[in-house]
Parts: C-alpha cells; sequence; structure tokens
C-alpha cells in the first residue's frame, strides 16, 4: 500500500520566516516611500506569496501600485529575500523531531507552500533539511496554489502519495481551506501567521506545539477520513 503522507506548509508552520519576510517587506516598502511595517501588521500579509504580501502592504497604507511597479516590488523582493537567506528564520520547536517520528513510522514528508518553489527549495536546503521531502511544491509549481485544493492534491501525487491518506499541517486560513475542499484532514498549529485564530476556520485538530502531533493523532486523522 502507499505510505500515507503528511504534509506540511512553510512559512508560520514549519519553518519561523517572519522576521526575514519583514526584513525583505520593508526594503520593498522603503525603496517606494512608504512606511515600515512591523511583526503584528505582517501576518495579516503573509499568507499568499510575496506578489499579495505587498499589495496587500501597499493597500494598508492607501497607496496606488501600478502592475509595472508590483512587478519590479516582487523582483526586488526576491533578490533581498534570496540573497539574506536563511537570515534569521529557524524551525519551530519539536518539528524536526516530529518528522523524523513521522519518518521512522514510515511517513513521506512533503511541502505544499505558497512562497516560490525556488525560495522554499532553497531555504529548507541551507537550513540542511531538504531531502527529507519527497517534494516541495510552492505557489508557482502550478497553474493554481492554495486555498486551492488542487495544490495541495497535486502535491501529493507529485510525492508518490495518495490523497485518501493524507494530512496536511498549515497556520492560515488557506492551508484549512485547501484541505477541508479537498477532503483532507488538517491540522492547525495555533504559533503561526494568521490575523483571526485559527479555530475560526474548523480544522480537524489544533496544536501549540508539535510534541503533540503524534502517530496516533496523524493515524487516527487518516482512519477517520477513511470512514
Ligand atoms: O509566504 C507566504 O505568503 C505564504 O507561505 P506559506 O504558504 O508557506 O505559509
Ligand atoms: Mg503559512
Amino acid at each position: 500500500m502507499t505510505k500515507p503522507i503528511v504534509v506540511f506548509d512553510l512559512d508560520g508552520t514549519l519553518v519561523d520566516t517572519a522576521p526575514d519576510l519583514l526584513d525583505s517587506l520593508n526594503h520593498c516598502l522603503e525603496q517606494s516611500g512608504l512606511e515600515r511595517v512591523d511583526p503584528v501588521a505582517l501576518r495579516r500579509y503573509v499568507g499568499q506569496g510575496a506578489r499579495v504580501m505587498i499589495e496587500r502592504a501597499f493597500e494598508a497604507q492607501q497607496k496606488q501600485l501600478s502592475p509595472e511597479q508590483l512587478d519590479w516590488l516582487v523582483g526586488l523582493f526576491l533578490e533581498h529575500y534570496s540573497a539574506h537567506m536563511p537570515g534569521q528564520s529557524q524551525f519551530f520547536a519539536g518539528v524536526i523531531t516530529a518528522m523524523d517520528r513521522l519518518a521512522t513510522a514510515g511517513f513521506m514528508l512533503a511541502v505544499c507552500t505558497n512562497k516560490f518553489e525556488a525560495l522554499a527549495v532553497k531555504l529548507l536546503a541551507e537550513l540542511g533539511e531538504a531531502d527529507r521531502f519527497a517534494t516541495i511544491c510552492g505557489g508557482d509549481t502550478f497553474t493554481f496554489r492554495k486555498p486551492d485544493p488542487r495544490h495541495l492534491v497535486e502535491t501529493i501525487l507529485r510525492a508518490g502519495g495518495d490523497p485518501a491518506r493524507a494530512v496536511m499541517v498549515g497556520d492560515s486560513r488557506a492551508d484549512i481551506d485547501a484541505a477541508k475542499a479537498a477532503g483532507i484532514p488538517v491540522i492547525a498549529v495555533d504559533f503561526g501567521y494568521t490575523d483571526l485564530p485559527v479555530n475560526n476556520f474548523e480544522p480537524s485538530r489544533i496544536i501549540s506545539h508539535y510534541d503533540e502531533l503524534t502517530l496516533d493523532m496523524a493515524n487516527g486523522l487518516i482512519m477517520a477520513a477513511a470512514l
């Protein structure tokens, strides 16, 4: 039988990337003559990739943004973010041990993120963990991205997994909505980047630390989904 799979979101779920996203976003805003944003505001802008993050920051300051200027800023963001990687970004507490536990028990692991694929691969490689994932799919890997359920389903298929034996772990509405629309159970972490608390989006489970992501939890969710 196909191995079961756990698919992780990246920003705010696997890795605490906020300080570096904030630095690079503020670099872009400064270059455009806008005010810098703080870590609290950043949580409202992250989740749909860099392009949307920049658009949201402009909207919040009621500043116009032409398509050409947005393209230029996305390029500037990529250049700055990529050059400073891995910066201050770190895996969340307990997640490496949790992934070890899952892999030892026969689970495949994958990443489904709205970050650009190249940035996600580079970040995980620089943190020394890219090889443990069967696949790393970004917001530009397909023609659709979370909350579109196909982003998650296609990630699972690319990893060689079965969507009927899968669990998603995420921090935002996009993750939870994608998983629910795909009929895949979803564990939400409550320490990630979201403006509203994750319980509003009704995930299958909520955890506050990766010690709570046990084999029983993952197996139980897959079994319940099959009923
Ligand atoms: O960078 C973003 O905006 C979103 O990235 P995530 O899907 O890994 O949370
Ligand atoms: Mg996230």
